[in-house]
């Protein structure tokens, strides 16, 4: 198994390493360096993700990946086009990483620099700080509950940021429960290699709001971030999809554009396999469904487990493309019930539609997405009570029906919430309006129902064609959030 060999190996090469320098000399060594670089610095401003770009030559789940890799020309460029930190491999049998490259590269930039290695011994927190390191990395899977805190806490007194790196809901508790300020989820399983790339989504929720969390594998694609973005991660770190690059400095911008400029979309009211498909197939970010029974759109919670399980494009998305998160809507419920949905239809957010307060917000299990409407000035002032208990505000249009009438809000006051806060755009769009909507309101996502529906059913075409739209309308840094 790979995680026990490279364990062995570093074990060996730990001894020749001690025979070699001793760690009393090392330790002198390490104490005598500059104080290390603020990390924490480096990952403000905390509501948008950064970057911890990765030197590695290889790896052992993809072998050669860039072999002729200059070290620190690459580290050079990452910081140039926006990288907040480096991560250095250092491991040299697997990874053909090497401590001269983490040196080399701490004397070349100015950002800090993390040692990605296989820390199982205080001697490589000591050799991490002598080489320059201002963080390292320890991985909850091959270390005990005990080890993990003495490690901790001898980097934590070398000065050193400690990034802990976990692989369950398990592995997040014992991170949380020694102490990690930075948490990092590694959706590769160092075992099998295998990638599960809704771990993240699976336990962000029980990772506290003042830990700075890290995404780590996988990372690729404008659509892998866009879901970051979602996650509310404050760093990615990524290795593989820069090395290998042939524009490295394009790559970057994709990925740093990605997790300001693109669109979040969810598709409301689904309650048939048309419309799932449809949504899916799309690329709609979210899913919604309607559990107020007044609606055209209700769909009976027990339904909705049940139907996805029927849609393949569900089960296996189309390639590139993961299982869209579900939205359940309700309006002036009872919060027992609410709390209950959620475990039956398997929610990931809650949307509340009708007059819940703030107080009512915070009983619920999920985020909440908070929908209210914005007649004038002065309701821009309710934003804020909202803003500290829920996940997302929705702007929808005021009507006694609630919502999914088809009708769109003002964009003016809305664009002032979106200065403000994440916002969901809701209310009358149409694949004819969405471009203006989101140039004007600049809105963090936007939601649709009636504007994707032809005689009161899901229309594919509607669903396409708006997705497409939105996604291709770019929305500049200026005023969004
Ligand atoms: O769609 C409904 O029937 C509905 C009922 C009760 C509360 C909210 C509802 N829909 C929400 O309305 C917007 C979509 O509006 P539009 O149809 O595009 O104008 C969206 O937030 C839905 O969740």
């Amino acid at each position: 198994m790979f995680l026990n060999k490279i364990v062995d190996q570093t074990r060996i090469d730990l001894v020749q390493r001690k025979l070699e320098l001793p760690q009393e000399q090392l330790q002198q060594i390490a104490l005598e360096q500059p104080r290390p670089r603020d990390v924490l610095e480096a990952f403000e401003p905390r509501d948008k993700v950064h970057l911890i770009a990765e030197v590695k030559r290889a790896s052992p789940s993809k072998g050669m990946l860039a072999p002729d890799l200059d070290p620190v020309e690459t580290a050079l460029l990452y910081e140039r086009h926006g990288a907040s930190v480096i991560s250095v491999l250092t491991e040299p049998h697997f990874f053909l990483g090497s401590p001269e490259y983490l040196t080399a590269i701490k004397n070349a930039v100015s950002i800090p620099v993390l040692r990605k290695d296989f820390i199982i011994d205080e001697y490589q927190v000591y050799e991490a700080r002598a080489w320059g390191a201002d963080m390292i990395l320890l991985i909850c899977a091959i270390l005990d509950d005990q080890q993990l805190r003495h490690l901790l806490q001898r980097a934590t007194a070398l000065r050193m940021r400690v990034l802990v790196e976990v692989h369950s809901r398990e592995e997040a508790q014992r991170a949380i429960d020694a102490g990690a300020m930075i948490i990092g989820v590694n959706s590769r399983n160092l075992t099998t290699f295998e990638m599960n790339p809704y771990l993240l989504r699976d336990i962000r929720q029980m990772l506290p709001e003042n830990r700075i969390i890290v995404a780590e594998s996988g990372i690729h694609s404008e659509t892998d971030v866009r879901r970051l973005a979602r996650y509310d991660v404050q760093a990615m770190l990524v290795g593989e999809s820069l090395v290998v690059s042939n524009n490295i400095p394009d790559q970057i911008g994709m990925l740093l554009q990605s997790t300001t400029h693109s669109m979040q979309v969810k598709i409301c009211g689904l309650h048939d396999t048309e419309g799932i498909d449809a949504a899916v197939e799309a690329g709609a970010d979210m899913l919604g469904f309607i559990f107020h029974e007044p609606s055209h759109r209700y769909i009976a919670p027990e339904q909705v487990p049940a139907l996805l399980q029927t849609r393949q494009s569900y089960s296996q998305p189309p390639k590139g493309q993961l299982r869209p998160d579900l939205v359940g809507v309700f309006v002036n419920k009872d919060v027992n019930y609410i709390n209950d949905v959620v475990e039956q239809a398997g929610l990931h957010y809650v949307q509340l539609h009708g007059n819940e307060s703030p107080e009512f917000c915070q009983q619920i299990k999920r985020p909440v997405i908070k929908a209210l409407a914005l007649n004038e000035q002065a309701d821009l002032e309710k934003l804020a009570a909202y803003q500290e208990v829920t996940w997302r505000l929705l702007i929808d249009t005021p009507t006694p029906d609630w919502g999914g009438t088809g009708r769109t809000s003002n964009w003016d006051l809305a664009h002032q919430a979106a200065q403000r806060s994440k916002i969901l755009l809701a209310g009358g769009l149409t694949v004819d309006n969405v471009r203006t909507a989101i140039q004007q309101v600049q809105p963090w996502g936007i939601d649709v129902s009636s504007g994707v529906e032809t005689n009161k059913q899901k229309d594919r075409q509607k669903i396409a064609a708006f997705v497409a739209q939105a996604r291709s309308s770019m929305v500049g840094e200026q005023g969004r959030r």
